[in-house]
């Protein structure tokens, strides 16, 4: 007879996720030339943070995800939104810690979010032995975050974050809005795309650089708007959208788009830090399907005799 539940999340398991979600946000800062955002050439439009600030900050944020996969799994049978008040108490520290490690600056304050609904929307659907898609995760978390939008930017209080400020103002619903949606910029169109291009025998930089051109012309990114405007939001997404017309990035020498689209940024003074999120969403969504599941071997019954003599 088949364990109904498994009395806790695979050490293992928790590891291989977790670091995974670790690369996802180191491959993201690395990926160069990035248009606005923090890379290994420079620091687009930002003074105040570098790239050795993002590989801190991103070390700091590992530890903390295996207790959002945690909560996933112990609210597996509670009403999806009860799990988020947990997230919440579990985001608080994990920003805390973010913060101590850059010295006050904020590298991935909407990641902790991104990523932290995907650790517990993962641990919510081990716990229920259901396979780990994208597609599932994504449902999941749109289920954790259901009324969210509505609850935290309709209802705003006056101690105004960016987000609720910029959903006043231009009816932008930025992480919240992608979130409980269920991640569809990476579900329907930048994962998809990755993967086309990969599947074409595409340099994996090259296509992820392609990727975030597909994100930047297509989200609602609330840190562009928040510096820009909604004019400046609509300048980067036509330029990203004009540079995928002429053929995006396929090559090497296309880099050179994106040294210009880079500078062109830091004189408008523009950071897409939403869709630099949603990139990581989407790399660390293309690998989750590698990670082994230890319940996928209970049908093996070879596995489940040593699993059962094991736990004797
Ligand atoms: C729900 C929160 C995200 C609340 O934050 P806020 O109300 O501000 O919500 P948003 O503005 O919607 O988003 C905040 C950050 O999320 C990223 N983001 C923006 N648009 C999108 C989008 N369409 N899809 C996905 N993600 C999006 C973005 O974060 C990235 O950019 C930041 C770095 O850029 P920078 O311009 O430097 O940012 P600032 O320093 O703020 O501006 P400057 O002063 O420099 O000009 C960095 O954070 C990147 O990650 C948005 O900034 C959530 O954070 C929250 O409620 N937290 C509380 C605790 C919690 O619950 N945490 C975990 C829950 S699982
Ligand atoms: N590389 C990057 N630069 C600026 N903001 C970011 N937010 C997430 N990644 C970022």
């Amino acid at each position: 007879m088949l364990p109904k539940t498994l009395p806790t999340l695979d050490a293992q398991f928790v590891a291989d996720c977790c670091d995974l979600a670790w690369r996802a946000m180191l491959t993201e800062v690395n990926l160069s030339p990035k248009p606005g955002l923090v890379d290994r050439f420079n620091c687009g439009s930002h003074k105040d943070m570098a790239l050795e600030d993002f590989h801190r900050s991103a070390g700091a944020i590992r530890q903390w995800l295996p207790r959002f996969m945690e909560s996933g799994a112990n609210h597996a049978a509670r009403p999806a939104p009860e799990t988020l008040a947990d997230l919440r108490r579990i985001g608080v520290g994990c920003e805390a810690d973010m913060f101590r490690s850059t010295a006050g600056v904020n590298t991935h304050k909407g990641t902790i979010f991104s990523l932290g609904l995907l650790c517990a929307a993962i641990g919510r659907l081990y716990q229920q032995q259901q396979a780990i898609s994208p597609e599932l995760i994504g449902k999941t978390v749109a289920a954790i975050c259901r009324g969210l939008t509505e609850r935290e930017l309709q209802n705003g209080n006056s101690q105004q974050t960016a987000g609720q400020r910029l959903y006043r103002q231009l009816g932008l619903t930025g992480a919240r809005g992608e979130a409980e949606a269920g991640y569809p910029l990476v579900l329907e169109l930048a994962l998809p795309h990755f993967r086309t291009r990969l599947a074409a025998g595409s340099d994996p930089e090259l296509a992820l650089l392609d990727t975030l051109l597909v994100l930047m012309a297509n989200n609602g990114d609330t840190n562009v708007a928040s510096r820009g405007g909604a004019d400046g939001l609509h300048w980067l997404q036509q330029h990203a959208k004009t540079l995928l017309r002429q053929g995006g990035v396929r090559h090497p020498a296309d880099l050179s788009h994106l040294h210009e689209f880079n500078q062109q940024c830091i004189e408008h003074n523009l950071s897409p830090g939403g869709s630099a999120d949603l990139l990581i969403v989407t790399w660390f969504l293309n690998r989750i399907t590698h990670v082994k599941l230890p319940y996928e071997s209970i049908k093996n019954p070879s596995w489940r005799i040593s699993y059962v003599c094991f736990k004797r």
